[in-house]
């Protein structure tokens, strides 16, 4: 039975911009974009989580708001269950730590970046709840 992963992603919009995070050639799913986050640990709560995994790779402190969307996708190395929440920057500027790259992109080009096939629902949904 392959690994069960659950993981967190952070939708973060500003001035009708949405942050994405690139995986990098190190990580897996190498180039594809994602929902800045990670894993959930144990005895953690998925808000948590998220603030935690946003202070350490983005540098910043979050305040983690409603949930955008769940999706279960079966990748070659594992399930990951995705959960994404809105969440706001309290403190700091987003900084480029271990992803390759990180780019504010306005909800208009959502789909121009080649996303990791488990955060396309959070797309449908964040451009479906603009409508
Ligand atoms: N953080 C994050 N991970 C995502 C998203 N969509 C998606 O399929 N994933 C996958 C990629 C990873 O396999 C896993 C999250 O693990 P992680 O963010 O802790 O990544 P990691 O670098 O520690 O993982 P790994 O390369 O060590 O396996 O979920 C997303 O929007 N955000």
């Amino acid at each position: 039975m392959k690994k069960q992963i659950n993981v967190v992603g952070a939708v973060l919009i500003r001035d009708g911009a949405a942050l994405a995070a690139q995986r990098s050639r190190t990580m897996s799913l190498p180039g594809l974009w994602e929902f800045p986050g990670g894993k959930v640990e144990f005895g953690e709560t998925p808000q948590d989580a998220l603030a935690r995994e946003i202070q350490e790779e983005l540098l910043c402190t979050v305040s983690v708001g409603e949930r955008v969307e769940a999706t279960t996708h079966e990748y070659e190395f594992g399930v990951v269950t995705l959960t994404t929440y809105y969440a706001t920057i309290v403190d700091g500027d987003p900084r480029l730590t271990e992803h390759a790259d990180l780019r504010w992109i306005p909800l208009t080009d959502l789909y121009s970046v080649d996303w990791a096939p488990a955060d396309i629902p959070t797309v449908d949904r964040i451009l479906g709840g603009l409508a």
